[in-house]
């Protein structure tokens, strides 16, 4: 496999230098307490896979966990198509799930679904394993006509965004500001 090497934080600071606050970590400590009590309602008895899509997810994932009550199993997977920069590549699966899917209640859980290529790969990947059922629960849906399929959603959304890059919370930006808290926009990318 190919190392990747990203570029140097002079590529991402001038980004992150007139990047705004999109939603701060209280609203977002909102949404994602809203999202565990819709998973609540929805999965309490069905011991679900929580199936994190690395690395943007982890943030979410990491947050979303902590307020959910019920039992589960966590496991993750790893598929990229931006490779830190802003436009789409080929989508690359580096890691697989190590748990079984078979007969498992899925839930793939995403920072963002923007062009929904990911998702709809990785659904069709644990339907093809045989899970009992699948379903995606994104923080938020980058809000555009370009998606994989016609009105696509996941079946969990935290919030909906404009149509311009993010990062923060998760989502990077040449692999740097993932550690942000907030929810960072940027107009000119
Ligand atoms: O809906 P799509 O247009 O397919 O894009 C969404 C995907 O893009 C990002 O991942 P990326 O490929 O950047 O990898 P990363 O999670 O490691 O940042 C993000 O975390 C989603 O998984
Ligand atoms: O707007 C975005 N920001 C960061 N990563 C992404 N992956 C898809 N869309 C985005």
């Amino acid at each position: 496999m190919s190392v990747f090497i990203p570029l140097s934080y002079d590529h991402f600071a001038p980004a992150e230098a007139q990047a705004k606050v999109l939603l701060g970590p209280e609203q977002i400590n909102a949404i994602v307490r809203r999202l565990a009590l819709e998973l609540e309602r929805d999965y309490q008895d069905k011991h679900p896979v929580l199936l994190t899509v690395m690395s943007g997810a982890l943030v979410f994932a990491g947050q979303l966990m902590t307020h959910l009550r019920f039992p589960l199993q966590l496991d993750y997977c790893h598929v990229t198509r931006y490779r830190g920069a802003a436009r789409a590549d080929e989508l690359q699966w580096l890691v697989s799930p190590r748990l079984a899917l078979k007969d498992r209640h899925v839930l793939v859980l995403d920072d963002i679904l923007d062009e929904g290529h990911t998702l709809l790969h990785i659904e069709r990947f644990v339907q093809a394993q045989g899970a009992r059922s699948c379903a995606s629960v994104v923080f938020c849906d980058k809000r555009h006509d370009r998606k994989a399929e016609k009105d696509m959603r996941a079946a969990y959304t935290g919030v909906d965004i404009p149509d311009r890059f993010v990062f923060g919370f998760g989502l990077d930006y040449l692999e740097y500001g993932r550690n942000c808290p907030a929810l960072m926009i940027v107009e000119s990318l």
